[in-house]
């Protein structure tokens, strides 16, 4: 039944570990049915922590606060271990970066289906077999490969069949955390869109990590863009990507790969000057004012809060700044 109460709500979200390192810092968003939101940020950002949080799925030794509540299921953080595994493959599933520990190398593929197919639904062998098959087959991967242990499968093969895993038993939310990471450049465009299809063919909502802004033009709703932890802009994907309030985000825009034009200019930026700060250092204003060419003394002293201004909210003291966009990281020559 059409509801207006998100699928997933999360508030003040925060990832720690020892020795005060704060990987995530107190995120909040919403997912609704049927979304597709994207998490962007350069490599240590907290994407994948967050995604994990969002399963309960955080290393050992994270420290996770906030909350985490799926619809109908309540809250996940610090949820017990039973709780969460009756979830798992039912109502949340995630797909890893690498499809090889996912799956266990000892069991032909198309056996590990028909086990996560029966562990949820009372069906027969045969017919989890049966059911398992048909999800193989609908990514791809004929039933001569179900008997194939996950070694003996290429890596895009492998990845459609941790995709096929997660979808078997059609839960409401698929976390996908890079999930073409460890693929070739070709083979992640096919990965994609088999996780797009697949996601339309169940109804699921996609939580997808990634770094990689083409795939979130093609295959998210929304994006969230984080940046040492923590909320730098969030809202619709064209014209969050189209017109960026966050100089972050342009920043992000401007150092895409040579294939991705920047807008405006027919030259390129390698990468955003500078790096990203530790875990550990807590500057007083703005995360990425070290690294902000609007950079002034409110930036360094003030740390902005998300804001909503028109159709997305923005953590920056400078949304509306006639400069603001992917040219204000270019070169000089
Ligand atoms: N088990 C851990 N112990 C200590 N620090 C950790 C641990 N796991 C992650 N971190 C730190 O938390 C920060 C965020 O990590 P995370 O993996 O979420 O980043 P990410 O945005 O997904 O990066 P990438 O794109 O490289 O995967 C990083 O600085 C990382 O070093």
């Amino acid at each position: 039944m059409p509801t207006d109460t998100p699928l997933l709500s999360v508030r003040d979200l925060s990832v720690s570990f020892g020795g005060g390192a704060d990987a995530v810092r107190g995120l909040s968003f919403d997912v609704h049915d049927g979304q597709v939101l994207a998490l962007v940020g350069e490599s240590g950002a907290g994407k994948s922590l967050t995604a994990r949080a969002l399963l309960g799925l955080t290393p050992r030794e994270a420290r996770v606060t906030g909350s985490v509540r799926l619809r109908d299921a309540g809250e996940l953080v610090g949820a017990q271990r039973g709780v969460l595994g009756a979830l798992w493959g039912r109502r949340i599933a995630f797909v890893p970066q690498d499809s090889l520990s996912a799956l266990s190398p000892v069991h032909p593929v198309g056996d590990q289906l028909a086990a996560a197919v029966r562990s949820v639904r009372g069906l027969s062998r045969r017919d989890a077999r049966a059911r398992a098959a048909e999800a193989l087959d609908r990514v791809g991967v004929p039933a001569a490969r179900a008997r194939a242990h996950p070694h003996e499968l290429s890596g895009g093969m492998r990845q459609r069949a941790v995709i096929a895993m997660a979808m078997v038993n059609e839960p409401d939310l698929v976390v996908a955390d890079e999930p073409t990471t460890a693929l070739d450049p070709e083979l992640r465009a096919q990965v994609l869109r088999v996780l797009g299809e697949q996601r339309e063919t169940t109804g699921a909502t996609l939580v997808l990590v990634t770094h990689d802004l083409e795939a979130v033009a093609d295959h998210a709703d929304r994006v969230l863009v984080l940046y040492a932890g923590r909320h730098m802009e969030s809202g619709p994907v064209k014209p969050v990507l189209a017109q960026p309030r966050s100089p972050y985000t342009a920043g992000l825009l401007a150092s895409l790969p040579p294939a991705g034009p920047v807008p405006g200019r027919g030259r390129r930026l390698p990468a955003i000057g500078g790096t990203p700060p530790a875990p550990g250092d807590h500057p007083a204003g703005c995360a990425f004012a070290p690294r902000c060419p609007l950079a002034d003394e409110p930036c360094r002293t003030r740390r902005p809060d998300p804001v909503p201004a028109a159709d997305r909210d923005v953590s920056c003291h400078h949304p509306e700044h006639p400069l603001l966009g992917p040219e204000l990281f270019l070169e000089t020559p």
